[in-house]
């Protein structure tokens, strides 16, 4: 049973990558399942519209509520979550990536900037969640890009999906910090030396090392993070720094 993926979309051209790569492999392999839906293919006039001014006036335009109710109810299993990417969303986090790699699948929905008629995710509501999410503080002219980097984050967490599973549990945002540098070969190159802790074989001074690095790098870049660790994420000595 993969995990089901179904975009609708007025580009689905655009989202053909979601077929490439690490994707690729997973899919050829059964472990996630990828549909792409035209949302036009639920228009009903010659002109296949799909978007019409805003009620109360403003700039741009808004999706109309009724093609998509009916693509998703041709498309969305019932109960499965429907995701809709906005600049006005919740955050996407690897905690909600998480989250939703132990579900069955999703439905995403691509709006416009402008967004979807508001009476769709709040009618979706009624056959599963529904999740209105950001994937970051910029505004995008569509949803597409936001699916793909969802897509990919949730995906690289299904079992089997990436490789080496250590690479996923030790990513950075895993434990609430940054990951650290990482290196290899050459040990000196254009006068620039690897860390010697690394090179050292004392294998409880680089984890003691690495966590100072991820520690450090998490105050500089993202107090933010910081702040939001549990209470007992650091030790005393860390928290003292
Ligand atoms: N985080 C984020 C989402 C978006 C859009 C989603 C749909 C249209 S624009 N912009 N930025």
């Amino acid at each position: 049973e993969p995990y089901r993926v179904d975009v609708v979309t007025i580009f689905p051209e655009y989202l053909a990558p979601l077929r490439q790569s690490l994707l690729g492999k997973a899919a050829d392999r059964g472990l996630v399942a990828v549909g792409v839906h035209d949302l036009r293919q639920w228009t009903d006039d010659v002109h296949r519209t799909v978007d019409d001014a805003p009620y109360g006036g403003g700039p741009g335009m808004v999706m109309r509520p009724e093609p998509w109710a009916r693509a998703l109810e041709a498309v969305r299993p019932p109960g499965t979550r429907l995701v809709v990417p906005t600049p006005a969303g919740r955050p996407f986090t690897q905690a909600v990536a998480a989250e939703w790699a132990a579900e069955p699948g999703l439905v995403f929905a691509c709006g416009r900037y402008e967004g979807i008629d508001q009476r769709v995710a709040d009618w979706a509501a009624s056959a599963g969640p529904v999740s209105e999410v950001s994937i970051g503080d910029y505004v995008l002219a569509g949803g597409e890009s936001a699916v793909l980097v969802m897509v990919e984050a949730v995906t690289r967490l299904l079992p089997g999906v990436v490789g080496n599973r250590e690479s996923v549990e030790f990513d950075s945002h895993a434990d609430g910090l940054l990951e650290g540098p990482s290196y290899t070969r050459p040990a000196s190159w254009r006068g620039l030396d690897v860390p010697p802790v690394l090179l050292s074989g004392d294998h409880a001074a680089i984890a003691r090392w690495r966590r100072a690095e991820s520690l450090r790098r998490t105050a500089t870049r993202r107090p933010d993070l910081l702040a939001a660790l549990p209470g007992d994420a650091l030790t005393p000595a860390e928290r003292a720094v």
